[in-house]
Parts: C-alpha cells; structure tokens; sequence
C-alpha cells in the first residue's frame, strides 16, 4: 500500500508581535517555494504570517531558512532568530538552559544567542526567559542620500541607511502624535495601491525596510537606572546611558508588521548616530535603547558600535556587533486541512 509523504509539522510562534510559521525539516528535505510560503502566510486563505522558518540543518548547525510573507527571501530577521532558537529548545532538538548559549546560522552569517532571564519590564511571565542575539556588526549604507516621504506624515525625511546585512532606511519624527499619523501598506510598498505607499528618492533596487523613530526624552517604567540591565547579565556596561525609542516600521515584502528585530537593530544604532552628531558629550549618548514597537518591548545595545575618526567624522566599527534582547512567544501547533 502506497503512504503518502508524512506532512512537515509546523508552528505558529511569534516574538514582539512579528509573527511566523515554523515548519520542521531538520535533513533539509522540503521543496519550499515561493509561492507555498505566501500561500501559508496569506491571514485569509492560509495560516497567517510575516514570514516562514524553515528548521533545518546545515553541516551539523541549525539553520534558520527565513522567507518573508511574499515569498522573497531575507538575509536576516531578527525577532525571527530567537523565536527559531525557542523553538529548538522547546521541540527538544537543543539542550539550552538560562545562562548558555548557541550559535546558528543564518543567510546573513553566523549569531550567537544567549537564553537570559526576562528583565523586570518584559511581559513574559510565563517563560520568564529572553534571548539576547549578537546581530554582528551594522554597515552604513547611506546617509543622506535617499529621501522618504510618508502618508499621513507631512514633509520629507533624510534617511540612514543600514546593513544588518538586510537593508534598513531610519528616518527620525518628531512626536509619537506624528508617528501615530502614519498610514502604512499591509502588503509589500512596491505592491500597495498608490496612495499610500511609501515613496523612495531614489528608488532603493532590492528593496529595503523602513523603520520611522521617535526619541522619547523618559525612559519607561520601570525600567529605570535601578533595574538591572538585561545587558548587564553578559558583561554589558553598569552605568551605559540608556535611550527609549519609539517605533513603526514598514517591512520589505510583508508590509507593516508589530516589529522588526533587524529594524530595531539600525534603529538604535541610527539614534546612537543623531545623539553623537548633535554634539551630546561622549558619555551621555545613549549606547543601549529600550524601543517600544507595536508589538512589545525588545532592547538593542550598541555599546561601541558608533565611532569617531581622527576628524572626528562618525563612523560604524566593522568589528563591534550590535545585541539584540527580546522575548519568543509559542502560539500553536498547525495541523494543515488544506494548502
Ligand atoms: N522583511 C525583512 C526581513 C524580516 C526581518 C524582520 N522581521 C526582523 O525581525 O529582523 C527583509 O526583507 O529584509
């Protein structure tokens, strides 16, 4: 009697609200396509999702295959690194407790991911746990060389473009009012009906994310100077000035998602950038950011990732990695009727 080929098991997961489908496929076997990830992502006919995580292995180390919602494929995500990382651990292919780390690899190279405890100021109570990402290091790709305009946001915006390696556009708001008056596409910018799509000047060729910011001048309770730092648990500076951000961001090949871990990332390091370039004197400049995103709360640190050169022009270091810190939420486990 013929067997029809056992179905991949997948997951629904999610981390700060940028949500994903995760199919198991340790030997690497499955033919994805394109067309089958934004199948199981469309919200109506399919599961719903911001992107697809393939598990599987490469030469002996997990891999995170990571396509975003059209189908495309992605160098890098961010939130999606720790939800692939919880995922291991609570299927059991990883032996990982608070206080260990692991190293995966993805298209956009290798991350070290340390599991830490939920700071004070996550919601996370019923894993109590967060992972922390060395996300390498970020690679200035522009500044001042496109112009953003957005609906529902009068003016244009100079952006700093940002590798992480996947390509990044900040612009800086001025309120979070401002930011609220943002209209977004739900689907890809290049796909969205003319009127609200975001416009580009010049047009960047392989797309890119936009994160918009707003520098909030209090830092949120309580994560004030007297909780202890998540960063801190991995040797992060005691005393390092900390930033709050506030942030939407537009995802190349998806749309507006809750969040956006690599945006997170070239945001902090953006505003690090601003707060160096507006003169603030060198110990005052916010390294490590609390950033608020639809979605929830992550922490991005950059502790020497902005430089100064001998003439005192700003620069990244090609060799300090920017940390990620958030949670990983499991949502369910999916069996397919149809697709
Ligand atoms: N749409 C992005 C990839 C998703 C990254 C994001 N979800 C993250 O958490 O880093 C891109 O095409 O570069």
């Amino acid at each position: 009697m013929e067997h029809e080929p056992a179905r991949p098991r997948m997951w629904k997961a999610h981390g700060t609200g940028n949500h994903f489908i995760l199919i198991d496929d340790p030997e690497g076997a499955l033919d994805l396509t394109a067309q089958m990830v934004a199948r199981l992502c469309d919200v109506r006919t399919g599961i719903g999702a911001d992107g697809v995580i393939r598990v599987m292995q490469r030469e002996g180390v997990w891999f995170m295959d990571y396509r975003n919602a059209d189908g495309s494929i992605a160098e890098m995500c961010g939130n999606g690194v720790r939800v692939f990382v919880d995922h291991l651990r609570r299927r059991g292919f990883v032996d990982l407790q608070v206080g260990e780390s692991l190293t995966i690899d993805t298209r956009g190279g290798t991350r070290k991911v340390d599991v830490i405890s939920a700071p004070a100021f996550g919601d996370d109570a019923e894993s109590g746990v967060w992972y922390r990402v060395n996300m390498g290091p970020a690679v200035l790709s522009g500044l001042g060389d496109m112009n953003v305009q957005v609906v529902g946001v009068p003016g244009t915006f100079s952006a700093t473009r940002i590798a992480m390696p996947n390509p990044h556009a900040v612009i800086v708001l001025d309120s979070a009012e401002t930011l609220r008056g943002a209209i977004l596409p739900t689907v890809d910018n290049d796909e969205a009906p003319a009127p609200i799509r975001a416009t580009y000047t010049p047009a960047p060729e392989a797309g890119v994310n936009l994160e918009m910011i707003v520098r909030e001048a209090n830092m949120p309770e309580p994560a004030d100077a007297s909780q202890p730092s998540v960063l801190s648990q991995d040797g992060g500076e005691a005393g390092t000035a900390r930033g709050h951000l506030l942030m939407r961001v537009l995802e190349r090949g998806v749309g507006e998602t809750a969040s956006c871990g690599t945006g997170c990332c070239a945001a902090a390091v953006a505003a690090t950038m601003a707060a160096s370039a507006s003169g603030d004197e060198a110990d005052a400049v916010p390294t490590s950011w609390v950033i608020d995103i639809p979605g929830g709360r992550v922490v991005v640190d950059c502790e020497g990732v902005v430089e100064r050169d001998a003439d005192g022009h700003i620069r990244l270091s090609p060799d300090t990695p920017v940390y990620l810190s958030g949670p990983a939420t499991p949502v369910a486990e999916i069996i397919l009727s149809a697709l």
